[in-house]
């Protein structure tokens, strides 16, 4: 593969990516509604990415957006299992960037789970950034920082989110949206937000960006913005996110999974928003992974069978 792309021009940098994997050796099975999901397979698609992204040989980096194994893990294999599917990642040819899913944390503790999988953090948080090139930075966000997962049940976090989700959603089962109407629908228990000292980092690290002319890319497992996604999978507090990054014109793009059909959408202030297509519900064979070349005026996501190519153009 040469360097130099269709447009003819050469990307600033390109980058590895996949989402949910979701792997557990245990029998495919299906979603809560209906969707086949290929709990062993998932893994053979990673692998298939890994061994495309090095065979690129160009890629500067892979991202992982959540969600490496599944919640029907069994728990006595939990630990093993993630040490497996993050060694497959180690097999790239290059730095990995994970972030957190909800499956992560039904199967290992935040302590556990983010030394596993390097994840920069303090106080078991799980965001950070990091900038690739002088006028990009990438933004990699904790979804999962006010949930009722993945936290001890007396933590003040875990706290939180019980009586935010009590507010929100009446059900006994606060997975089910029965009831809620459109957006409501995202008040469930596998969702979460972003709290806000996240918040107040966010804000600055898009101030920093912008004083040094950086254009930034954000990572989220879960989606921020309604047009890419179902609401049931949106993040909790989607819309506080998206005024601190409508504070800032830096921000072009945000990337995410969670939802498994994938989405794209661009929002009313231009900021494109493309969820992946899961790893875990590939058929046998069939493979959902990817690599994003980024420029200065866009960023193309070439995709791999099920994920579907986009190419995502803004103002440089
Ligand atoms: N429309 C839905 C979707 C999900 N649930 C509940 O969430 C659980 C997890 O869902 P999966 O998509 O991962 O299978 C599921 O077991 C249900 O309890 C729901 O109630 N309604
Ligand atoms: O990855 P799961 O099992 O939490 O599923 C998330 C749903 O697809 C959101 O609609």
């Amino acid at each position: 593969m040469g360097l130099i792309t269709a447009q003819g021009k050469q990307p600033l940098f390109p980058f590895g990516v996949i989402s949910d994997v979701q792997y557990a050796d245990i029998p495919d099975g299906r979603s809560f509604l209906g969707v086949p999901r290929y709990y062993r397979h998932s893994v053979l698609v990673l692998e298939r990415a890994v061994q495309k992204w090095n065979s690129l040989q160009n890629l500067s980096f892979a991202v992982n957006f959540g969600d490496i194994v599944d919640g029907f893990c069994p728990k006595d294999q939990s630990l093993n299992a993630v040490k497996m599917v993050a060694s497959k990642f180690e097999e790239f040819n290059g730095p990995v960037y994970h972030m957190i899913g909800n499956h992560c944390l039904y199967n290992l503790s935040r302590e556990t789970l983010l030394p596993l999988l390097k994840i920069p953090s303090h106080d078991c948080s799980a965001y950070y950034d990091f900038s690739p090139t002088p006028g990009y930075r990438l933004v990699v966000l904790d979804g999962y920082d006010i949930s009722v997962i993945g936290w001890p049940q007396d933590h003040p976090k875990s706290m939180e989110a019980v009586r935010f989700l009590k507010e929100k959603n009446p059900n006994l089962d606060k997975n089910s949206p029965v009831g809620l109407s459109d957006l409501e629908r995202r008040f469930l228990m596998f969702n979460g937000a972003i709290g806000r000292e996240q918040l107040e980092w966010l804000d600055q690290v898009l101030q920093n960006a912008t004083d040094l002319k950086q254009k930034v890319i954000i990572c989220c497992h879960l989606p921020l913005d309604p047009g890419a996604t179902t609401p049931e999978a949106l993040l909790w507090n989607y819309n506080e996110v998206m005024d601190v990054i409508r504070k800032y014109k830096c921000v072009k793009v945000c990337l995410g999974g969670h939802e498994h059909r994938g989405g794209y959408s661009v929002d009313s202030h231009g900021v494109h928003h493309r969820i992946f297509e899961a790893a875990l519900e590939c058929p046998p064979s069939s493979d959902a992974f990817g690599y994003v070349d980024v420029y200065d005026d866009r960023i193309s996501l070439v995709g791999t069978d099920r994920m579907k190519s986009t190419d995502m153009v803004f103002d440089s």
